[in-house]
């Protein structure tokens, strides 16, 4: 299996956030992961990329326990994630906010930066071949040298998707991608995760547009309270009884 996650579980005091999951992906395919507000999405997001330390459970990586290592080291072994656009460097451009992500991982240490070595010419050269390639593949060119407080927010949204990519991840974790945009930029946006997914990349969003979730995922796992109430293909969370409880009643195809 791609990723193997096996009794999950995240306690912060009292809470328990994330309750004994269970959850497989899949190479090569679109995953969602819904459920209300509090449910523990984010959690989730963060246990697997290291954000978080898992309180008991496990996380497996193309076979490797990846349980509990530090975030850099699992963008390292190629899993990647987006933040909310709200961590993007304002007064920086969008070159240099995607340059950031690819240094992640280059090996450069302290003294190469210092005293300028091969190396690290080497690999600031490699940086910025990478930013441009994701900046062209998120159709991001355009606005490369303007500065990211004066560009729109769906744009901002595609510089959180290249700074993601920007690691050369087989796995990438898509917070809300779309929350805060129109129809159509989500639309596009879309379209965006779609050829992620052609181009070979593992795709995991979490998103509370259901449209957007039921046309583009394959697989969905339902959270509720920190326990996973239901998996299946997009039909089956629309008919399964316990997630339409957990909405409240209202319409999971909304
Ligand atoms: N660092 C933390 N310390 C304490 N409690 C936390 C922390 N992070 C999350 N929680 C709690 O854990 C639960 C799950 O939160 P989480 O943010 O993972 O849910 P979510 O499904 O992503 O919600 P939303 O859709 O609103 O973003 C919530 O009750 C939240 O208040």
């Amino acid at each position: 299996m791609f990723l193997e996650v096996k009794k999950l579980t995240k306690r912060f005091g009292g809470l328990i956030a994330v309750k004994e999951v269970d959850y497989t992906i899949e190479k090569g395919k679109i995953n969602a992961i819904i459920g209300p507000n509090g449910a523990g999405k984010s959690t989730f997001f963060n246990l697997i990329s290291g954000m978080l330390k898992p309180s008991s459970g496990k996380i497996f990586f193309k076979h490797q326990d990846i349980t509990g290592l530090p975030a850099n080291k699992i963008a390292k072994l190629g899993i990647s994630r987006t933040f909310q656009t709200t961590t993007l460097f304002e007064k920086a451009s969008v070159f240099e906010n995607v340059v950031v992500g690819h240094r992640l991982r280059t090996k450069t240490n302290m003294f190469d930066a210092l005293f300028h070595t091969p190396r690290y010419k080497r690999e600031e050269e490699e940086s910025k071949e990478k930013a441009l390639e994701v900046l062209k593949f998120t159709g991001l060119l355009d606005v490369a040298d303007q500065v990211v407080a004066n560009i729109s927010q769906e744009e901002k949204k595609r510089t959180a998707f290249a700074l993601a990519l920007a690691t050369d991840p087989e796995l990438v974790f898509l917070d809300e991608p779309t929350a805060g945009i129109n129809p159509d930029e989500t639309d596009k946006l879309s379209e965006l995760i779609i050829e992620m997914a052609r181009d070979g990349i593992t795709v995991c969003l979490i998103e509370h547009k259901m449209q957007m979730v039921m046309q583009l995922a394959e697989k969905i796992m339902v959270l509720n309270y920190g326990e996973k109430i239901a998996e299946g293909t997009p039909q089956e969370i629309q008919n399964n009884e316990q997630v339409i409880k957990a909405y409240l009643g209202g319409s999971v195809s909304a």
